[in-house]
């Protein structure tokens, strides 16, 4: 078995993580996280969402956090964007890459974005069309590729009909994610391979919750299949706020944990993540939610 000598690891604790806080979290707290995540050797962090405000209250400050962090070199900032009017305020802060965000189940389209998969795709095509234009790289996230909290089981075709549908429009990049976690490795490895139809390998990403502890098994197959890049999520915070009982996305920590003992580098130094996780658990007065996290940490206090 071959794996990739290196992972690119995009760290979504800031949005994803954060986005479903039901107490709103100073605009201070998240700048501060992107800046430990970057002294942690993040080289790519998704930092928040310009979506409605009525929608997702904890986003409202994306202009701010945006503003507030000291840019490092090297590191690509994102942001997501579901319309042109969350496009052209994104521009505002000078965002490395946007995030237009489908479904591939009908029903979360609707619960999420309000409209159904064909009418996000004419949402997105003008976004997608601006940001390439701007000189902004455009990534699609996939939502519900193995499992719906509304529909149930997807089947690898309506993944299939999604990636097509957002290689028609310009997108350069997918991410297949499994939004409630309930995927499992062979139901994930039919979703990329549904996906690999349209992307290549260097253009896809897996996005996987660990609601029912199956994202480091649905990471690893990834990786046996050639995948090289994933978002991940300091401290496994996270969940959707229209995917009820889902928990975060695997933590930045575990896989980064599981990929330095396999040998494969991330550039990611794991006791200063460990020290971003800390910050933002105490922040939120909760443990972290990262299995090795919390084992190293408490190992730190011990020795
Ligand atoms: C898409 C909309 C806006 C449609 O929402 P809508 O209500 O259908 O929008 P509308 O066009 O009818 O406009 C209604 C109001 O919203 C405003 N509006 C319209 N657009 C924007 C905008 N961009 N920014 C700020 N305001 C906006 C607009 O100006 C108007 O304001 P009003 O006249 O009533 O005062 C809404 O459904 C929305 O914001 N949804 C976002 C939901 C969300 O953020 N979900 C979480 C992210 S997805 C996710 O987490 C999954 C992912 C990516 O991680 C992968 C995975 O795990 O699956």
């Amino acid at each position: 078995m071959s794996y990739p000598l290196r992972v690119k690891l995009v760290d979504v604790g800031p949005r994803d993580g954060l986005q479903n806080e039901k107490q709103l979290v100073p605009a201070a707290v998240k700048i501060e996280l992107v800046h430990r995540l970057q002294a942690a050797g993040l080289k790519e962090i998704e930092v928040t969402s310009f979506v409605s405000p009525k929608w997702v209250p904890q986003m409202a400050d994306n202009a701010e956090v945006m503003a507030g962090i000291a840019r490092q070199p090297g590191v690509r900032y994102s942001v997501l964007t579901p319309n042109l009017k969350g496009f052209e305020a994104a521009l505002l802060s000078k965002p490395d890459e946007i995030v237009v965000f489908g479904s591939a189940s009908e029903a979360f389209s609707q619960k999420n974005i309000n409209c159904s998969m064909a009418e996000s795709i004419d949402r997105f095509a003008p976004v997608v069309a601006a940001a390439r234009e701007a000189g902004i790289f455009v990534r699609g996230a996939m939502s519900c590729t193995v499992g719906c909290p509304y529909e149930g089981e997807i089947a690898p075709e309506r993944v299939d009909y999604l990636a097509g549908l957002m290689k028609g429009i310009g997108v350069q990049h997918v991410g297949v994610a499994d939004t409630i976690g309930v995927g499992t490795p062979l139901k994930v490895q039919r979703a990329v391979e549904a996906t690999l139809k349209h992307f290549d390998i260097n253009q896809v990403s897996g996005h996987f919750h660990d609601t029912y502890g199956q994202a480091l098994a649905n990471s690893l197959i990834c990786l046996q299949m050639g995948v090289w890049q994933f978002d991940t999520s300091v401290a496994g915070l996270g969940g959707c706020p229209y995917a009820k009982g889902a928990t975060g996305n695997v933590a930045t920590e575990d896989v980064v944990y599981m990929l330095h003992g396999m040998g494969i580098e991330t550039g990611i130094d794991l006791d200063q993540l460990i020290n971003a996780g800390q910050f933002i658990s105490d922040y939120l007065g909760r443990p972290s939610n990262s299995r090795a996290g919390k084992a190293l940490f408490t190992k730190r206090l011990t020795s």
